[in-house]
């Protein structure tokens, strides 16, 4: 398969990093068009200790397709809130309502098959360095794999050949052998974003996944998720730090302060006094337009 996969790279031209995505017209449009939800998050708290509560009686509903981003200052709770979707926190209390189950109360084989529903890219993207983008792609599928497959990293031809496809897709296809601390940055992370999308999932949870990029690697990541949201129908949900890009790029944009949602709605209606809402006194160093 390896000497396939490289004869076919070789006759894949050389590609620049892709930049600007002109979206179709239809998909414009789709935009006023609205989605089914897919997971209602209710009463949903979080208290590290007695004293850190640090989600506080969090409720909102998440559409299908939809790039929804969630902003607020430092410590407000944006990544408690991330990972308590898919239980990598586990909250204190609450619902989080998926498909026909509560995430809350999922164990062993039901958690498992939600975690290959909502797949996840990190800010510092842990993959496996040693590792080629190809073998750390096709790691997306371990959630699908029994222990001794996982070990012996057994994969499909189908499984290959689809693990090329997305690369191809990211752009990364040149780099397709190179382990992965040869990488840039942005590089990095569209590998993350490959491995989040090899397990087919419905929701990619993405947080902060541009916090360590430069501005140009930014916008080629918020590119590609906009259009992950929109070609694949996948619900992308993205912490920020950056106002504007969260303005940008999302359908929605939900603000927390001290962990409560204090605005949940289109980046349309977003203005200075709602980032002074959110932000506080920090509000004045985000000039919004
Ligand atoms: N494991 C933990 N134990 C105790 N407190 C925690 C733990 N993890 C986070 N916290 C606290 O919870 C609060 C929210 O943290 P969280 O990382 O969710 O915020 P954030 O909005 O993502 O912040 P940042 O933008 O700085 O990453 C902070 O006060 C943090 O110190």
């Amino acid at each position: 398969m390896a000497t396939q996969l490289k004869s076919r790279s070789k006759v894949t031209e050389k590609k620049a990093d892709p930049v600007i995505f002109n979206f179709p017209e239809e998909a414009q449009l789709e935009e006023t068009i609205e989605r089914p939800v897919i997971m209602q998050v209710k009463n949903l708290h979080k208290n590290y200790t007695k004293d850190t509560k640090v989600l506080k009686d969090i409720n909102f509903d998440i559409r299908e397709g939809e790039l929804l981003s969630i902003i607020g200052p430092s410590g407000a709770g944006k990544s408690t809130l991330l990972r308590t979707i898919n239980r990598m926190i586990e909250p204190t209390s609450g619902e989080i309502i998926f498909g026909d189950e509560n995430i809350t109360k999922l164990k062993g084989k039901g958690l498992r098959k939600m975690r290959t529903d909502i797949g996840m890219i990190f800010q510092h993207y842990n993959l496996v360095d040693r590792l080629s983008v190809f073998e750390n792609v096709l790691h997306g599928l371990l959630g699908y794999k029994n222990s001794l497959q996982g070990i012996l990293s057994l994969y499909s031809e189908e499984e290959k050949e689809k693990a090329l496809e997305i690369i191809t897709e990211l752009g990364i296809e040149d780099h397709i052998y190179k382990r992965c601390d040869e990488l840039s940055g942005g590089q990095k992370q569209r590998v993350g974003i490959a491995r989040a999308l090899i397990q087919d999932p419905k929701i990619i949870l993405c947080d902060e996944p541009i916090a360590s990029l430069d501005p140009r690697a930014s916008m080629v990541i918020m590119e590609y998720l906009k259009r992950i949201s929109r070609e694949r129908g996948i619900t992308v949900i993205v912490n920020l730090h950056q106002v504007d890009v969260a303005k940008k790029y999302s359908d929605r944009m939900i603000g927390l302060n001290a962990g409560e949602i204090v605005f949940n709605d289109a980046p349309e209606v977003m203005d200075q006094g709602i980032v002074t809402k959110i932000y506080g006194s920090k509000a004045d160093e985000l000039i919004v337009e």
